[in-house]
């Protein structure tokens, strides 16, 4: 029998998100807070002896080669010059583009797994560079901290906000990434700011207005979930969420939601579920 893993690939909010510049090629500078949600796909992998990488459960509009869980595996390949290969089945649960992080989650889990099943002891922070490269938030997950980012994302202070429940509302809308951070109209040159200030006194996200009006299926998610709670964009949307101090309580503004806006309950958790999980294999 081959040797087998299953391990969570949970979803992060930005809990605030500025902007507070742009680098010479293009890539924004970002102050972000991260915060894990215990809300996940699933990814089971079986280890292979012929090196071949094989992604089961595709997902429609992107290809076997472009999946970033096929990508990060060839990478580690390629980094460790292994012999050994693996089927991976995903279980997909994140709405796409929503700015809940699935890919780049996906991604890390990847890394973190088939480090594990193919035995190479690469270091965390080794893997955070290597996943850097796949897409901006595979660090966080990586590392599995609630954090303050910044840079592009890569900078990571680790820090622990309260935990509260969270209505995530996911508008039936894609949202663009590269384009809200092309939009002309948004706002490049919010003041850096100090970690301790930002959790003492929150903060806002600068793309949230470019995206409301640009995006009326976001801007009627915000006027709605506004109605129960403080609500805000997670990364360049299109999803929505709301705080809670309790599951019931959310549960209750879910329910008054209309059909159809969909969205699920999730506690915020500053230890990803993907790292309880490997703590307690090992
Ligand atoms: C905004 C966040 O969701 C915050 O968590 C992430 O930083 C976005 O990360 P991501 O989805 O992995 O984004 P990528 O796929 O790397 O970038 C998509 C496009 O958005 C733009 N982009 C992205 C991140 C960044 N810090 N500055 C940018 O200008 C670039 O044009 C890039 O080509
Ligand atoms: N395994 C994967 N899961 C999700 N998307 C993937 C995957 N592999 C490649 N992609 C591509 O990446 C794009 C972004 O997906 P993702 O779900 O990470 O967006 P997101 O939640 O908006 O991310 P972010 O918060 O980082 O902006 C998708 O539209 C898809 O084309």
């Amino acid at each position: 029998m081959m040797p087998t893993l299953s391990l969570p690939a949970p979803a992060k909010l930005n809990l605030m998100l500025h902007i507070v510049g742009r680098r010479a090629d293009g890539y924004h500078e970002l102050q972000t807070l991260f915060q894990f949600l215990d809300y996940s796909d699933e990814l089971h992998f079986i280890r292979r002896d012929d090196g071949q990488i094989r992604l089961h459960g595709e997902l429609t509009g992107v290809d076997h080669e472009s999946n970033l869980i096929v990508r990060a595996a060839r990478l580690l390949q390629r980094e460790s010059a292994t012999r050994y290969g693996a089927d991976i089945r995903l279980e997909k649960r994140l709405p796409m583009g929503g700015g809940l992080g699935g890919g780049s989650s996906d991604a890390a889990t990847t890394l973190l797994g088939l480090n594990r099943l193919w035995n190479l002891d690469i270091n965390p922070e080794r893997l955070a560079t290597l996943g850097l490269s796949l897409g901006a938030d595979v660090p966080v997950f990586i590392h599995g901290r609630a954090a303050f980012a910044e840079g592009v994302g890569e900078r990571l202070t680790f820090v622990e906000p309260d935990e509260p429940w969270f209505l995530v509302v996911v508008p039936q809308v894609f949202v663009s990434t590269a384009e809200i951070f092309s939009a002309p109209e948004l706002t490049r040159d919010t003041p850096p700011i100090k970690v301790r200030t930002v959790l003492e006194r929150g903060g806002q996200n600068d793309c949230q207005s470019v995206v409301e009006e640009r995006y009326s299926e976001v801007r009627n998610a915000l006027i709605l979930l506004n109605k129960f709670v403080s609500a805000r964009l997670t990364g360049t949307g299109g999803c929505v969420f709301g705080a809670f101090p309790n599951e019931a309580e959310a549960v209750k503004v879910a329910a008054q939601l209309p059909a159809t806006l969909p969205g699920f309950v999730a506690k915020g958790s500053n230890i990803s579920m993907l790292h309880r999980k490997l703590q307690s294999l090992s």
